[in-house]
């Protein structure tokens, strides 16, 4: 698949050299565009395909009130961004657009993001676009630059890997748990290089917005992109939305798109299968998004490593998480909870937390954030009562941005205490300076704000146990 999208996609292409895309979409957002935009104004250049560009501000938008910025920086970047999209004449959904949101999540939601697309942005987690079957990664300022100036890219061939995912899906085991799974059972440099295809009857049968969850993290095993053959759930979620072809040439598009599915017997550079079958919800106790057990597991014990660097490594996440080893992870206590970000702050994701919480409070000292993804998931949150469940049980209801997913915006976590977070990574400092995160699926974070702690929400659900 990657090799088709590239092939189609390649200018020029000379022995030993990286080759030159052709990018069809270029996603833009405030943080990383400044430097690129002030470039082309100093080479006199205009933006090539400004109808092929489209930005939005996310992450350093207050949740609260995304108007009142009292950050000087990132009042600048937003401003900046505003001038220079007035300039350049790219379409920017701004805070008054019913489209702003998370890059990754506002793509999918307009159509932009469609398959057999090169699609870039100044951004690690563009894989997400990956989902729909798009060749989709993050660049650099300069290159973002590079692509504004001349909607080329220089990129050197990716290898190939193909991660199929088998097996009977456990009832409560969520993508962001099965994606956890593999990232936890294969190491986070498993992806380095490579470009990762999903494939498996449990992708097969995921959601779109399944499948960008597991897309989204594929960065965190290293990867370049993650991506999955487009079908007929892609062609459903993509149909009637506002820049999808409509009718006759949607149709011929979906004949287009189909082809461009692995041919059989393709060969990979590397293959990894991972069974489902026996998962059960996933907490991450360290600070990479590797250091993941399952919610009946427990925190290691560094001395039961043979190997001196992964002791060392283990004890040092130990000590930064403030956890003893061999802890229970059903007995580790959080302070605050964020279902938000571009990997978990879509409407199925916010629903499957809102069933965990409906009828329950929030534990009394657990702060708890939902923020959707963007003013429409909001708004269809909103229409389905879905902010009223979370309100009514303690928790705050936020505008869309990145939030608490990394510490750029007035959401962060006090140093020392803990959150679990539905977000992707779990660096040490990531939610703020000393700031302590276990990353978990939407319902998990729901399940642990009524409890306090880590609970199985599966269990919470099923056994229907009140707060
Ligand atoms: C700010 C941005 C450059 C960064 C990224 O590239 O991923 C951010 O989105 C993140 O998740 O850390
Ligand atoms: S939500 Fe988090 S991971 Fe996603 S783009 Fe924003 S900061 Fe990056």
């Amino acid at each position: 698949m990657v090799e088709k999208i590239w092939d189609t996609h390649t200018v020029v292409s000379q022995p030993g050299q990286p080759d030159l895309l052709y990018i069809d979409l270029h996603l833009v957002h405030e943080v990383t565009s400044p430097q690129a935009f002030e470039g082309l104004r100093m080479a006199g250049r205009k933006v090539r395909r400004p109808d092929l560009t489209f930005a939005t501000m996310d992450h350093n938008v207050p949740t609260d009130d995304p108007f009142k910025v009292d950050d000087p920086i990132a009042a600048k970047q937003i401003d900046v961004l505003e001038e220079n999209c007035k300039e350049f004449g790219i379409d920017l959904a701004d805070l008054n657009s019913s489209a702003q949101g998370i890059v990754h999540v506002i793509g999918p939601e307009l159509g932009l993001t469609q398959p057999g697309k090169t699609i870039v942005c100044g951004d690690s987690h563009t894989s997400t676009h990956g989902a729909f079957g798009a060749l989709a990664f993050g660049i650099g300022t300069s290159e973002v630059e590079h692509v504004l100036a001349t909607q080329c890219l220089w990129q050197a061939r990716p290898k190939t890997m193909r991660v199929s995912i088998v097996g009977e899906r456990p009832s409560g085991v969520s993508a962001k748990d099965v994606v956890l799974g593999v990232i936890a059972e294969n190491g986070i440099g498993f992806g380095t290089g490579h470009v990762i295809e999903f494939t498996g009857d449990v992708i097969r049968a995921m959601t779109m917005e399944e499948r960008m969850t597991v897309c989204n993290m594929s960065i965190e095993a290293g990867a370049r992109a993650g991506l999955v053959a487009p079908d007929e759930t892609t062609f459903a979620y993509l149909e009637g939305r506002r820049f999808v072809p409509s009718r006759d040439v949607f149709e011929t598009a979906k004949q287009k798109w189909l082809t461009l599915e692995a041919d059989e017997g393709a060969i990979y550079d590397k293959e990894i299968v991972f069974d489902v079958t026996s998962m059960k919800e996933q907490v991450t106790w360290g600070t990479n998004p590797g250091m993941c057990t399952d919610i009946d597991g427990s925190v290691p014990d560094p001395d039961s490593f043979d190997n001196e660097s992964a002791k060392r490594a283990t004890a040092s996440a130990i000590a930064y998480m403030g956890l003893q080893p061999r802890m229970r992870i059903q007995d580790i206590e959080i302070q605050h909870v964020f279902i938000g970000s571009c990997t978990n702050a879509r409407i199925e994701d916010l629903r499957m937390a809102a069933r965990v919480v409906n009828g329950r409070t929030v534990k009394p000292g657990v702060r708890a954030l939902v923020v959707p993804g963007s003013k429409q998931v909001k708004l269809q949150a909103e229409a389905e009562g879905l902010d009223e469940v979370f309100r009514m049980a303690g928790f705050e209801w936020r505008e869309p941005g990145c939030s608490m997913c990394l510490a750029m915006n007035p959401d962060f976590v006090p140093e020392g205490e803990r959150c679990a977070s539905t977000s992707n990574r779990n660096f040490e400092g990531r939610q703020g300076r000393g700031a302590r995160t276990h990353l978990v699926s939407p319902a998990m974070a729901a399940a642990a704000a009524i409890a306090g702690r880590f609970v199985s929400a599966r269990r919470m659900l099923e056994e229907n146990i009140p707060s």
